[in-house]
């Protein structure tokens, strides 16, 4: 909670200055939604956590959620792929459809789901295997390669497409863990990318790397919307001001404004989103 009173305080208007604000607002305008979620409202047994979002999603956006601690940020990204499903007192209500398909039908296969919405974890998380099997085990689970070429080949693209094949290429028999903190959470995109997601949900992707594979994991998230839909949940308000599109402000487990990201961090509409990101509470 005092990481988010000393972050919150200094949005500087060079990191404003950033956004490419015309560019991406013309941008998300002109996108399909490709995540709609209606009265989404979450229960831990009886102690409601989420109470009611209506939000939209659009295709190539990068969409922040920032707010203080315990107030409902990471999960509300846990319902976008049925993460939840794997906690035995969560409750969800509600709809929420990527695309036409409502995520909670219970005919839908949820393994696939998470293949669709793919997760990167606050803590990079490799498998305890070799670099080259944490990217293959998803297309090979999928049946996304016939031949070992193909896989060979997913295995590259993947690399390359999250910055770190260069890094990589001459230790792919090498394990995963042995990587540093912030090629581990590359080696972690890589291994989303690698089936062919159409969203990638990240929950506070740089809170366990330092400024340099931040900045690194940052730039990706800017070259990564090209081809996905990016949610990100981040305790760094400059964070959210570097990379995304659009904010939405999370206070008790209510979405209180979602807006372009550098209007809602210059000109919020609501106080408490004024109090929060001018540092008055975290
Ligand atoms: N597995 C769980 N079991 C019970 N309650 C939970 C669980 N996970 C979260 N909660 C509760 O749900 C509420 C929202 O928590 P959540 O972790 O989603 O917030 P957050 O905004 O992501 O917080 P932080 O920024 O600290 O990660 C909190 O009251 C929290 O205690």
């Amino acid at each position: 909670m005092s990481n988010d009173k000393l972050q919150t305080a200094t949005v500087t208007s060079a990191d404003i200055n950033d956004i490419k604000l015309q560019e991406s607002l013309a941008a998300t305008a002109a996108q399909p939604v490709k995540i709609t979620a209606r009265d989404v409202k979450v229960f831990y047994g009886d102690n409601q956590a989420i109470h009611g979002i209506d939000l939209d999603v659009y295709q190539n956006e990068v969409v922040a959620f920032i707010g203080p601690s315990g107030c409902g940020k990471s999960t509300f990204l846990r319902c976008l792929n049925r993460m939840n499903d794997t906690i035995d007192i969560c409750r969800v209500t509600g709809e929420i459809k990527l695309d036409d398909r409502n995520i909670y039908d219970p005919t839908l296969d949820v393994v696939q789901l998470r293949a669709q919405v793919g997760m990167v974890f606050q803590k990079p998380n490799p498998f305890p295997k070799s670099i080259y099997e944490n990217i293959a085990y998803g297309p090979k689970l999928h049946g996304l390669a016939e031949k070992k070429s193909d896989l060979d080949d997913i295995v590259e693209s993947s690399l390359r497409r999250a910055g770190l094949w260069n890094e990589v290429k001459d230790r792919l028999n090498q394990p995963g863990t042995g990587l540093s903190g912030g090629q581990q959470q590359r080696l972690c995109i890589a291994r989303t990318i690698a089936v062919s997601p159409e969203v990638i949900l990240m929950d506070e992707p740089c809170s366990a790397l330092d400024p340099i594979a931040t900045s690194i994991i940052e730039e990706l998230i800017d070259e990564l919307k090209q081809n996905f839909t990016i949610v990100i949940v981040t305790h760094n308000m400059q964070q959210a001001a570097r990379v995304s599109d659009r904010t939405a402000f999370f206070h008790l487990g209510n979405l209180i404004e979602i807006g372009a990201t550098n209007e809602l961090f210059t000109n919020p509409k609501q106080k408490r989103t004024e109090d929060y990101i001018t540092g008055r509470y975290g």
